[in-house]
């Protein structure tokens, strides 16, 4: 699951604006015109590109122009940032380029965020595929419906945040397929250092669209392989089995303030290189991804993931966002509260969320390690230090439990290409004085 920060005081100040100061001249037509658009979300592309067509492709002189005031003349339409607005960003294509696929160059840029509508620019630039209008429509309303009576008794989930227990900004609760599940989610899990209180059997509705679910996921990871992918193979770590959902977190936003901080959703019991299905009903909301890691290992510039800006996918009632195998290790998301929302005939201001997990058996907490604290411990990736860069360990999760405060339990993980743990708890591992053996206090960690 995710760790539920709230959104730090950084976060809540309004979107950063581009630096309009810097140069842009090396960049290609359609960012310079995305850029420019962030920076007058008011007016209309055609204004924009006349503006920069005038001002010899310079973001920053056509910007200064149009803060002059003759642009108000042809203002954007007056929906402007009602989410929902369906709109590509091969708009931006200067003529002549529109016929090609646009080149891969784009980069969006720190400080920047780019709001993408269109499901082959989400495709192309973040680590998810979208399917809009997924379900039918009856069946998208009867889940919503069913989950709306659910969410009308959904609870904050507390967890602890340094010294001080703090509530989710929003409600939620986890769904899962037997009676036996529900017992071992409650005993035997945590997440964010807690124990669910709140575990439910799967409802009619959301059983009869996981089929659903599943047939377009497996059908978007073989795309993904297939067109993305280096050599179109899949990840290294990445199962080569279908995926097979067995639980359902379903998250109720009520309101426009709701929403959920920057996290990656916890490996733990999912195994590296997951992969999930998300249905979004009800309110559209704006969900983030920002790149963490560096996109290419080549890459030796400090920056990394750090240099890019944020891109806003929006989500409509009744589409399917598939989070790649690539998104929890290398991204972060979050969804962000809205300055305002369109309610929705059926839900009012609430949006429902669907989230679609494949609990792996090989991770269940009675086969993972655990340190001498007794909590199973958590699964991590090395995200910022180069040298052990996509490395995985475990490590104490007590300290996330109110009032323990844990230990320094460190271990590498070791997986096959598959994605099967090697190291099993209670086998040695290879010692690498890193600490690649059982049980032991190490560190530091990385
Ligand atoms: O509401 C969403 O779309 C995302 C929720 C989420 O990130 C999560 O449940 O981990
Ligand atoms: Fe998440």
């Amino acid at each position: 699951m995710k760790s539920f920060l709230v959104q730090t005081t950084s976060q809540r100040r309004p979107t950063p604006q581009p630096e309009v100061t810097q140069s842009h001249d090396d960049e290609p037509t359609e960012v310079k015109l995305a850029l420019l658009a962030s920076l007058h979300p008011e007016l209309e592309q055609e204004t924009l590109f006349d503006f920069l067509l005038a001002h010899d492709g310079s973001v920053a002189h056509a910007s200064e122009a149009l803060g002059c005031g003759q642009h108000r003349l042809r203002p954007r339409d007056k929906r402007k940032g009602v989410i929902g607005h369906q709109q590509s960003l091969r708009h931006f294509a200067s003529p002549g380029e529109t016929a090609q696929p646009m080149r891969k160059k784009f980069k969006s840029k720190k400080g920047t965020t780019l709001h993408l509508y269109d499901p082959t620019d989400v495709a192309e630039h973040t680590p998810c595929t979208i399917i809009h209008n997924f379900l039918p429509p009856e069946d998208a309303n009867d889940l919503l419906r069913e989950l709306l009576r659910e969410a009308d008794s959904f609870e904050k989930i507390t967890f602890k945040l340094f010294d001080s227990v703090v509530s989710s900004p929003h409600t939620s609760s986890f769904f899962v397929e037997s009676h036996e599940e529900m017992v071992a989610q409650k005993s035997e899990y945590y997440y964010n250092g807690s124990q669910l209180t709140d575990v439910r059997r799967i409802t009619p509705q959301l059983a009869k669209v996981k089929r659903t679910v599943q047939d377009a996921v497996n059908q978007q990871i073989q795309e993904r392989i297939k067109t993305r992918y280096p050599g179109g193979k899949k990840l290294q770590f990445q199962s080569p089995k279908p995926w097979v959902p067995n639980s359902a977190f379903v998250n109720c936003y009520n309101g426009a303030q709701e929403n959920v901080g920057w996290h990656s959703d916890q490996l733990t019991y999912l195994g590296p290189r997951a992969v999930i299905g998300s249905i979004s009903l009800g309110v559209a909301r704006e969900f983030r991804v920002r790149r963490i890691v560096p996109k290419d290992d080549s890459d030796t510039s400090k920056s990394g993931g750090e240099g890019e800006g944020q891109i806003s996918i929006h989500l409509p009632h009744n589409s399917l966002l598939v989070m790649h195998a690539e998104m929890q290790e290398e991204w972060k998301h979050c969804v962000t509260p809205a300055l305002s929302i369109d309610p929705h005939p059926v839900a009012g201001n609430k949006r429902i969320n669907v989230t679609y997990r494949d609990y792996k058996l090989r991770m269940h907490p009675r086969h993972t390690p655990r340190c001498a604290c007794k909590v199973p411990c958590v699964l991590r990736v090395v995200q910022r230090k180069r040298e052990n860069h996509g490395k995985y360990f475990w490590m104490c999760h007590a300290g996330n439990v109110p009032g323990k405060s844990g230990c320094s339990f460190f271990q590498w993980a070791e997986f096959d290409d598959d994605g099967k743990p090697i190291t099993n708890h209670g086998h040695a591992a290879k010692a690498t004085g890193r600490g690649g053996g059982h049980e032991k206090t190490l560190s530091p960690a990385p």
